[in-house]
């Protein structure tokens, strides 16, 4: 069985698949201090309550907090006896190579999600990634990243609302019944839902107008579905974008007779 582990700036997420389908995703917090034995003493315990066995024989990793890394190699070489593969380093083999600046080192997360999405909707597309940074990903007609936009992610922008004015208090994001707030929590929520409806319509406008293209739009991320209430934002959410992506990509090394 493949073990899939994408970290994100906020969480982590484990995936299994048995060669046909996933068996479980499992979700924890991303903490660069969390140990390797941690790690797998958490997934012992998950995987006690399901009807299979943890026989993992491959690693694929994704990560957009370096640091991570190290502790996540040390699992799946100590307790798996397999040498993961890393998205974004030079021996995982990608297929096709991003075309950006040169010394860009582009988040593995968007590397991943535009394999997936180029596979799924073919060429000419905007990956929309609503994590701890808003992302915006295009893929070119061959199935290259070739750049994109990014924003504060939703929580982040509440967050450094919060910290940043003294009398505004943390909320959570939501759909306000109506645009003008008539009191602090409804502003703030106004302000961000409003917000973000506009600045991904606004990316994705300009993104077709430099690119003379229609292009379709695929979201993923927890809060894809939030924004897409009747907005006609998104072609497709995908919230197992990143994980098919990675699952590929260890396809794709596999056979090329890489690990
Ligand atoms: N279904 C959801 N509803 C509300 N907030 C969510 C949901 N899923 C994720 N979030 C929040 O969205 C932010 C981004 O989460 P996530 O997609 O896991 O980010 P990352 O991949 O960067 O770690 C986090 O603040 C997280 O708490
Ligand atoms: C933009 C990101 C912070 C998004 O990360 P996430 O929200 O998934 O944690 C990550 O993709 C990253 O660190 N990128 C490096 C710069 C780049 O992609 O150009
Ligand atoms: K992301």
């Amino acid at each position: 069985m493949l073990l899939c582990i994408d970290t994100g700036n906020t969480n982590t997420v484990f995936s299994i698949w048995n060669g046909e389908r996933f068996l479980a995703h499992w979700r924890i917090a991303t903490d660069h201090r969390r140990t390797a034995d941690e790690y797998f003493v958490w997934l012992s315990t998950l995987i006690d309550g399901q009807k299979f066995a943890l026989d993992i024989d491959a690693c694929i990793i994704s990560s957009t907090a370096p640091r991570v890394v190290f502790n996540l190699r040390v699992l799946c070489n100590r307790y798996f006896d397999t040498r993961p593969l890393v998205v974004g380093k030079p021996d995982c083999l990608l297929p096709v190579a991003p075309r950006v600046d040169e010394g860009t080192v582009v988040g593995p997360d968007r590397l991943v999600n535009t394999v997936a999405a180029f596979d799924r909707h073919g060429p000419d597309l905007i990956v929309v990634d609503f994590g701890t940074a808003t992302t915006f990903d295009v893929v070119d007609m061959d199935g290259a990243y070739i750049g994109g936009a990014i924003a504060p992610g939703v929580n982040l922008s509440l967050e450094a609302l919060h910290m940043g004015a003294a009398s505004l208090p943390h909320v959570d994001v939501t759909m306000p019944a109506k645009v003008i707030g008539t009191n602090t929590v409804a502003c703030i929520q106004s302000g961000i839902f409003w917000g973000y409806i506009g600045l991904v319509d606004g990316v994705v406008r300009q993104i077709r107008a430099e690119r003379g293209r229609p292009m379709k739009v695929i979201a993923t991320g927890g809060l894809a579905p939030l924004f897409d209430q009747g907005f006609d934002l998104f072609e497709a959410i995908e919230d197992d974008l990143t994980m098919h992506g990675l699952r590929l990509i260890h396809d794709y090394n596999k056979e090329m007779g890489n690990g």
